[in-house]
């Protein structure tokens, strides 16, 4: 004997449909909908009264359950693309029969797009991932001109620019490690030029330089009246000003755990939700991501997702230190030596003390402190031979190792300050001439200057450059 079924009361069968996370649907013997639950609404993004009562047939003429209606037969764990609302699903269909005849079906299925898009967007990844660093280890290959700005003819430094030349034309997520001053951000300018015809806009973002408060508006906006003090008519995000083009985090480890995984749920669904918004938004944006902190460290304790580590860490780039580039020390101070020789109007040149002081030192602030001891030297040495005596006080007197010596460190105590101050207000008068040569632009002045954007604004701040009446 069969116990009987319990009967619901309506309400609650009602209820308990649409509590499930499962989207369901019912339709008649003509495909028509009669029933749809809460989460169908929400996994497809349908209004009910748009789809109530109309044929599947009509809005959607490939649906599995109109198979299973002509074929009286259930499907289970389908996998299924609704094409018309971009989605994946994974379906389990059963007819319903009353009397041996079709009456109906009922369809009941899970929203697997995310899982299906990060899955094979993993997959193609790391294909790609194999291929480029199989390519990147074939022999010796001439740069593109884009990275004809670019100083480095060490193996290990080549190999880095290499990778970055064969993943700059694909749209893979790609993460830059390295020490702080190692030349991330001019890996990454070289990446972008390459790119930058196909892929624009360029948007970037310093995730260290944003208060934690208003990382989420800054990075994914916000619409009209969402909070006290927003603006008007809402904010675009920097992810949907970077729609179509590519997206630039710096110093992503400095990102708050709560955005992270708000960063993530972005990453692997392509899609953004405003602040103040309940509906999502399609964004095509890539990513190029950077780092000076280990990231796997941070895993490990717990400051940083590891889901999101592996979603950027598909395709990564290491900068190695300066130490370890050997002779690169020497082709960069030449390179800084011309360029500051230019800039202040002096001619000089590298005395054999200095080049093997270069290559024993640590240099712990990479390729921004061998740019600044070469400028400090130019500036004063004047012309002629640069020695020890002109680099900055902070380098004399230091062993190979990068160790004080007593006597360093006692001159170095009583040193005057007064030669750095000397050297910003040069720059600072060097930044204001080019401004003014530009008519005030700061685009071009950049391009003149030869520095990032972010430097530029850094010096900007710096100097009170906005408060300059001279320029606007
Ligand atoms: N290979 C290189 N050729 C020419 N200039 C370089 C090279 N590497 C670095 N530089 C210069 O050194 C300075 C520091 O480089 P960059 O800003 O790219 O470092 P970073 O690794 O991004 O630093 P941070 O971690 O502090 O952001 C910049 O002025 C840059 O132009």
């Amino acid at each position: 004997m069969t116990a009987a079924r319990p009967v619901l009361p309506p309400a609650m069968m009602l209820a308990a449909m649409d509590a499930v996370s499962d989207g369901i649907v019912i339709v008649d013997k003509d495909s028509r909908i009669i029933y749809i639950n809460d989460a169908y609404t929400r996994i497809l993004r349908v209004e009910r009264q748009k789809v109530l009562h109309k044929q599947i047939s009509v809005i959607e003429p490939g649906a599995v359950i109109l198979d299973a209606l002509r074929d009286k037969q259930p499907r289970s764990r389908l996998p299924v693309e609704v094409k018309t609302r971009g989605k994946q699903i994974l379906v389990n269909i059963t007819p319903i029969f009353d009397g041996g005849e079709v009456i109906g079906a009922v369809s009941v299925f899970e929203d697997i797009t995310e899982l299906s898009l990060s899955h094979q967007e993993l997959e193609r990844a790391q294909r790609l991932s194999r291929s480029i660093f199989k390519a990147a280890a074939d022999g010796c290959h001439t740069l593109p001109p884009e990275f004809a700005h670019i100083v480095g003819d060490s193996a290990k430094f080549l190999r880095c620019l290499r990778l970055a030349e064969l993943v700059a034309p694909t749209d893979a997520t790609v993460l830059v490690e390295g020490e702080s001053g190692a030349g991330k951000e001019v890996v990454v300018d070289g990446i972008l030029r390459l790119s930058g015809k196909r892929r624009r806009p360029f948007v970037n973002i310093n995730c260290s330089a944003i208060p934690e408060s208003l990382m989420e508006s800054e990075l994914f906006g916000y619409t009209a009246g969402s909070f006290t003090g927003a603006a008007k008519g809402g904010k675009a995000g920097k992810f949907e000003l970077a729609d179509g083009g590519t997206i630039f985090l710096d110093e992503i480890g400095e990102m708050p755990l709560f955005m992270q995984a708000k960063l993530l749920r972005a990453l692997q669904s392509g899609e953004i939700q405003k602040i103040g918004s309940d509906t999502m938004q399609k964004v095509d944006v890539r990513v190029i991501a950077a780092t000076n902190r280990n990231l796997k460290q941070m895993v490990r304790d717990g400051k940083f997702r590891e889901d999101l580590y592996f979603r950027l860490n598909t395709f990564t780039i290491v900068i190695p230190p300066l130490r370890e580039r050997g002779e690169d020390v020497l082709l960069l101070a030449e390179h800084f030596l011309g360029k500051f020789s230019k800039k202040y109007g002096k001619t000089g040149r590298l005395s054999s003390a200095v080049q093997r002081f270069f290559l024993s030192y640590a240099w712990p602030g990479n390729v921004r402190q061998l740019e600044s001891c070469m400028e400090y030297a130019v500036i004063v040495c004047g012309d002629g031979e640069i020695r020890m005596e002109h680099l900055p006080e902070e380098l004399q007197g230091l062993s190979d190792n990068g160790e004080r010596t007593d006597a360093a460190e006692a001159s170095a105590a009583g040193a005057p300050h007064g030669l750095k101050a000397d050297i910003q207000a040069m720059e600072r008068d060097y930044i204001l001439r080019v401004l003014k040569e530009t008519g005030g632009n700061k685009t071009k002045a950049m391009e003149v200057l030869g520095i990032s954007r972010r430097t530029f604004y850094k010096k900007w701040k710096l100097y009170g450059l906005d408060k300059e009446p001279s320029i606007k």
